[in-house]
């Protein structure tokens, strides 16, 4: 494959830019600027020239294929970190015929040389776009290749029930088949086990990867805006006496003790006249109705009961304007606004709980799959039952992307920076 190349920091100005180059062939179009790198693995101090001209001192390094991120030989160039020594190192590549990588193209060799199986792929995503502690630790899980390890394990379940199907067939007199061996089917039942619980934590593991939404819903001039401002600290969005400010839904994002939430500032739920109000108002419903949860706020405690779910908090609001409520919250004062977020905090918690490794619709699908065919397979023909494992183990390296990788491929380094 040909020589990719591309600034693997974000560009701008900063300490430290590093610039990596991927094919065979990186090595000595790094020489041709630095000079001989006699060994891998190394890390040298050179002078960058392109033919007299001094670009930098750099760190360099590199590695052999088969020993590196992308299975290919790379190299390595830490640079000063002004964007002026960066683009004149790259054109230099650019001027010996090589390529500027796409988004994620290093990955996507590293998943191509088998480096990396579609799971962990999908993990490092995560991982690059983590924002909270929860979201770091699964994203870790994932693209440590966790899932590839317990399907493998699963895998070799199947090859063993298939192997005992397999067997009980070939020994089998025309006439009289042999009776499958219990065994096929006690392995079968535990792996069935094993694909459900995976399954039934896919719902909270994915609500960690995506974040949680919550609505913060009520009559006009309840504080809506007020509160998340404060939960901001700073200014999100226009706060007046008028009722009515809030039209549009204004989202939030917070690091909720190490949980993803975005919350929704909505506009004041009421009947009213105004047509672009009534825009709003509408758009609020449907949202509120679609987020994880809703905070319905309000000065007297009442709530919309064509709203309310199961789960939901309802909270009083302006409590400084009433020294009697000490059950309200005060964006004025701050009162008790602590205490909703560890209430939040308490709620959403509860829902993560039983989380999985599976956090992707894909892999999701897939494990569906897998144990859709080992499903309702008791006094199946043995030719049968060895069929439904052949699916089983399929739908296994589809979960890895070993086949069927191609329609994700895009879908998936779309996101990738260029760099990774
Ligand atoms: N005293 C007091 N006033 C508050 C508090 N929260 C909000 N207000 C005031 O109540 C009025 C309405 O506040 P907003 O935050 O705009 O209310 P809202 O629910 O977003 O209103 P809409 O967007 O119109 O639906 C403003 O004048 C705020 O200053 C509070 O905790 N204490
Ligand atoms: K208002
Ligand atoms: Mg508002």
């Amino acid at each position: 494959m040909d020589v990719i190349f591309a600034e693997a920091t974000p560009s701008g100005r900063g300490g430290v830019s590093i610039i990596r180059l991927s094919g065979s062939g990186s090595r000595s179009a790094v020489e041709a600027l630095a000079g001989s790198l006699p060994q891998p693995r190394q890390v040298y101090m050179r002078a960058l020239r392109d033919h007299d001209d001094l670009l930098d001192h750099a760190l360099v390094l590199w590695f052999e294929s088969g020993h590196s991120f992308t299975g290919e030989e790379v190299a390595e160039l830490q640079l000063h970190g002004a964007p002026v020594i960066v683009r004149r190192v790259l054109r230099f590549f650019a001027e010996q015929g090589m390529r500027p990588a796409e988004a994620g193209e290093f990955t996507r060799r590293a998943f191509l040389n088998g480096k990396m199986d579609l799971a962990e792929v999908e993990g490092l995503g995560d991982l690059l776009e983590a924002e909270t502690e929860a979201q770091r630790r699964m994203a870790l899980r994932l693209s440590g290749g966790e899932l590839g390890r317990r399907s493998e394990d699963w895998r070799s379940m199947l090859i063993r029930a298939g192997a005992l199907v397999e067997s009980s067939v070939d020994f089998a007199d025309e006439e009289v088949p042999e009776d499958v061996p219990d065994e096929v089917f006690r392995i079968l039942a535990d792996l069935h086990q094993q694909l459900t619980t995976q399954i039934s934590g896919f719902a909270a593991a994915e609500r960690i990867r995506a974040g949680f939404e919550v609505a913060v819903i009520g009559p006009p001039n309840a504080g809506k805006s007020s509160l998340i401002n404060r939960i901001a600290k700073r200014d999100v969005a226009l706060v007046s006496d008028i009722a009515g400010t809030t039209r549009d839904i204004i989202e939030l994002r917070i690091d909720l003790k190490g949980l993803a939430v975005t919350l929704l500032d909505t506009a004041g739920l009421r009947e009213s006249s105004d047509h672009v109000e009534r825009m709003g108002v509408d758009r609020a419903r449907q949202r509120a109705m679609a987020a994880d949860l809703r905070l319905h706020l309000s000065e007297t405690g009442e709530c919309d009961p064509s709203l309310w779910q199961e789960g939901d908090i309802l909270v009083r609001s302006k409590a400084d304007l009433d020294s009697g409520r000490g059950d309200a919250i005060s964006s004025v004062t701050g009162q008790g606004i602590d205490q909703l977020l560890e209430q939040l905090h308490l709620i959403l918690s509860d829902r993560i709980s039983g989380a999985g490794l599976v956090s992707h619709e894909r892999q999701l699908l897939s494990l569906m799959d897998a144990r859709l065919a080992i499903s309702e397979i008791e006094g199946l023909p043995p030719e049968l039952l060895a069929e439904a494992i052949r699916r089983a183990a399929n739908s296994l390296d589809r979960l890895l992307g070993r086949i069927g990788a191609e329609e994700y491929l895009d879908v998936i380094f779309t996101s990738f920076c260029i760099g990774k």
